[in-house]
């Protein structure tokens, strides 16, 4: 019998409990075939609208036939109710049977509830908000190869970082990145998913980020490192390094970014759009584990109200500022030079103003948590090693021997600086985890291990940048590997991805480490270091929380003058 006249049956009053079965085995069996048929085969994100609105068209449609045949409305309500019920444990039964038994990476090995659904993730990410840690505990359990997500592999291999990563690598950013925008045109270049059409934008961010665009940039950050001086010098007793470091990356971003004085360091206090990115993340670190989800749940109404003034804020400036801008002029921010591709109709202008937008507030989002996290950790690593520090001193003291002598170009020559922040972005990256792509159909070869096609794969950065099989004293704070004990402790040959690798990568990372180096100069050139009484930076370095980026708890430090 047909489904038509099983509801046909209910309607002319000849039903029965038999009927009633027969839709219900009818709704089950039609959610098996949507299953098997569409949902197994297309990638949710992309139809998920589409899909809603077919549901409820089906449901209207029933419940409109129910009525006309004259179907009291609380039998209409309860048979519709058994329809979506067995139609749900229909695809849901199929869905689950398929994961853990017929799946292409069945065979790999993961905790039985990520094989099922990446809901699990969500809720490992959820739990003390330390899905690096809930990362660690899995390989632990089962190996370089977990199977994280129903068609995801976690891998901690350091071919994995080529072959995923790698300049040649033929995979694409996974469906991660749709969690706000299914549409390239829509969302920013980070949530662009369109390989050529990311190639092309991509060159825009490039050209604000060039040598040339970069020594613009130089004097106006160390104007704001000196700012944060003096403030450092005006405080009585403790500092918060994870604070000031927020006020300073924000400040730079906010200055070379979108060209605006956001105030935070002469200030001391926070800008109103730190905060609403800190609740933006902490939902995008627990919702991006479904990113259908947290596309869905952005469209409701009031649903991201708490960021709206961040929001707001960056699409006043991109407003204001194509208002006036002038194309005569050399850029001096990195807005300018997006905006400066759209007027332009150049190929790399950003395609709709949504999307202008929403590279504003990547811009700020992309460019200030990770330099403030970064050097919040390295501040703490040389209150942790005195040693370094003082050597720290004594590389700046030989040449520039008094702040006067400050150069930039002079702090470039200083590889300790720049091996500091190397060794501290190995312990500890900025982006603890989540970096997701998906393989070529052809799949990937990773040492023995073939990853089929269309699998989610990522390499846990913090966690292959600390195994002890490619580095040597792997949890220990040693510059020096990135220098003079290079070949000593076979640096080159480990895996070490910061700010990733390839076509994807940190198009910010010079900018980032113009800002660490002035920074870690200057704070040599004119402060001891130390733990505040009562702070042993125990919690710092433990607690930190994985929410996209890493997000850190206060660190009390003493900034004491140098003698
Ligand atoms: C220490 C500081 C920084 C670190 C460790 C860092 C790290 C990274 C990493 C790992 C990615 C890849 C993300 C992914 O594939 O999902 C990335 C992308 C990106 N970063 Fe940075 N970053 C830093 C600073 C900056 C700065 C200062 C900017 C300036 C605005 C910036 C802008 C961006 C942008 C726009 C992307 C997206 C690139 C694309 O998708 O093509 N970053 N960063």
């Amino acid at each position: 019998m047909d489904y038509l006249s099983t509801l046909s049956l209910y309607g002319s009053g000849l039903s029965s409990q038999s009927h009633a079965s027969q839709a219900a085995l009818f709704s089950a069996v039609l959610g098996i075939l949507f299953h098997l048929t569409i949902a197994r085969r297309i990638e949710m994100e992309y139809y998920m609208y589409q899909l809603l609105a077919l549901l409820l068209f089906a449901a209207i449609t029933v419940t409109s036939a129910y009525l006309l045949m004259g179907v009291s409305v609380f039998h209409t309500i309860a048979r519709i109710c058994i329809i979506a019920g067995c139609f749900s444990v229909g695809t849901f039964a199929s869905m689950i049977s398929y994961r853990l038994f017929f799946h292409r990476l069945r065979k790999f090995p993961g905790p039985l509830d990520s094989k099922v659904s990446r809901f699990f993730s969500a809720l490992r990410a959820a739990k003390e908000v330390k899905y690096y840690k809930e990362i660690a505990k899995l390989n632990e359990q089962y190996g370089d190869f977990v199977r994280t997500g129903p068609r995801e592999i976690c891998i901690v291999r350091a071919s994995a970082v080529q072959a995923i990563y790698g300049p040649t690598s033929k995979c694409r950013k996974s469906t991660w990145y749709t969690q706000s925008s299914t549409d390239h045109d829509r969302a920013s270049i980070h949530m662009s998913r369109d390989p050529e059409k990311h190639k092309q934008r991509r060159k825009a961010w490039d050209r604000g980020f060039a040598v040339k665009a970069l020594r613009t940039y130089e004097p106006r950050i160390k104007v704001l490192v000196d700012q944060l001086i003096t403030q450092f010098s005006k405080q009585k007793g403790a500092v918060d390094a994870t604070a000031w470091s927020m006020y300073l990356s924000f400040d730079v971003m906010g200055e070379v970014g979108l060209g605006q004085d956001f105030g935070s360091v002469s200030s001391g206090t926070e800008h109103s759009a730190i905060k609403a990115i800190h609740d933006h993340l902490l939902i995008l670190g627990i919702g991006s584990h479904m990113p259908w989800l947290l596309n869905l749940a952005s469209r409701i109404p009031g649903a991201t109200a708490g960021y709206a003034e961040f929001f707001n804020y960056c699409e006043t400036q991109v407003n204001a500022k194509k208002r006036n801008l002038d194309l005569s002029k050399y850029p001096q921010d990195v807005l300018s030079w997006l905006l400066k591709a759209v007027v332009e109709k150049d190929i790399s202008a950003s395609p709709t103003a949504e999307s202008l937008n929403d590279d504003a507030r990547l811009l700020i989002i992309a460019g200030s948590e990770t330099s403030a996290t970064t050097l919040a950790q390295i501040l703490f690593y040389l209150a942790k090693f005195p040693a370094v520090f003082k050597k720290l001193q004594e590389r700046v003291d030989a040449v520039m021997p008094s702040p006067a002598d400050w150069t930039y170009e002079k702090t470039k020559s200083i590889a300790y600086v720049d091996n500091i922040i190397d060794e501290g972005l190995r312990l500890k990256p900025a982006i603890l985890s989540n970096l997701y792509r998906v393989t070529p159909p052809q799949g990937i070869q990773v040492d023995e291990q073939h990853i089929p096609g269309d699998t989610n794969v990522f390499v846990p950065m913090q966690r292959i940048q600390t195994d002890p099989r490619y580095w040597k004293e792997a949890a220990e704070f040693v510059p020096e590997r990135f220098g003079e004990r290079r070949v000593e402790m076979g640096t080159d040959d480990s895996p070490f991805m910061p700010f990733s690798l390839g076509v994807y990568s940190c198009p910010g990372k010079s900018m980032a480490i113009m800002t660490m180096r002035i920074a870690l100069s200057r704070i040599a050139q004119e402060f001891d270091i130390s733990f505040a009484p009562g702070e042993t930076g125990e919690k710092f370095d433990k607690e930190a929380g994985d929410v996209v980026t890493t997000s850190l708890l206060p660190l009390m430090l003493q900034f004491t003058p140098r003698k």
